[in-house]
């Protein structure tokens, strides 16, 4: 049977974090959202952090403006991201934790012990017609979770898959991958639509991509990274062919 197609997201926060080391515009995140669709991006990903390290409100106002393809927008369950997602109505709404002294996003939210708060930004959510997803951790109680709430998405967190690659951890990039395909086979029976993210090079991306409920990759540092040796749009195919040969299972 033919793989379902598989989406990519480009998750444009980094251009923004070069931006503001210097302030001023350039680069702009904005353009580089137009060059990943052009390059083939199905989607953007932007963040908007309590504390715009990277992107900023006038970048997502922009995006919502100027892009032709969805926008999925990251953002803390806080009645201030709320409001704007509220205000914007961006294509999904993904919701993330965030520690304000955390490098990047670390584990996926937890939506066991949030379950009150968070029931009822979701529903705010779905009501105004904003596609939600969780990013969370892969765990099959996890992904009941998800849907007790109501979520139609989850996304799932690579991140320690992705360290133990880095790692040369054989044993645990195992482990990892055997807790991903869990959890997305759970989910996808339950009726969840499973996307996939963070810290996914052309390396790593080729076994997340074979799991065949995962349905969108959302990928940003990594694209950032070799875009400024290779320039984004050749950055956007090494990473497309390498999903692709993932999901057709003609890696080496
Ligand atoms: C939620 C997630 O996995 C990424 O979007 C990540 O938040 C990128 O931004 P940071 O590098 O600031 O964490
Ligand atoms: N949600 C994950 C994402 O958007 C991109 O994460 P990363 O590739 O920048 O680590």
């Amino acid at each position: 049977m033919p793989a379902s197609p598989l989406r990519l997201g480009v998750n444009v926060d980094h251009v923004a974090t070069l931006r503001n080391a210097r302030g001023g515009t350039m680069p702009d995140p904005v353009r580089a959202a137009h060059a990943a669709i052009a390059a083939g991006a199905d989607g953007i990903t932007a963040h908007l952090r309590e504390d715009r390290r990277h992107i900023r409100d006038a970048d997502v106002e922009r995006l919502m403006r100027e892009i032709d393809r969805p926008l999925n927008f990251e953002m803390a369950a806080t009645d201030e991201m709320l409001g704007i997602a509220l205000r914007l109505k961006p294509h999904a709404a993904c919701l993330v934790p965030e520690k304000r002294e955390e490098r990047t996003t670390e584990g996926g939210l937890d939506i066991v012990g949030g379950r009150e708060h968070l029931a009822p930004v979701v529903a705010r959510l779905n009501e105004a017609g904003v596609r939600v997803s969780l990013f969370v951790e892969p765990e099959p109680h996890v992904m009941e979770a998800a849907r007790a709430l109501g979520a139609p998405v989850v996304e799932l967190h690579t991140g320690t898959y992705c360290e133990a690659v880095i790692a040369g951890d054989e044993a645990k990039v195992r482990a990892e991958l055997a807790r991903l395909a869990r959890a997305a086979e759970h989910g996808g029976g339950l009726g969840l639509e499973i996307h996939a993210g963070h810290g996914l090079t052309v390396d790593s991306v080729g076994p997340v991509a074979a799991l065949p409920q995962v349905r969108e990759l959302n990928i940003g540092h990594a694209l950032m990274a070799e875009a400024i040796f290779d320039g984004l749009p050749a950055a956007i195919r090494a990473m497309r062919a390498a999903m692709a040969a993932g999901r057709t299972g003609s890696a080496a």
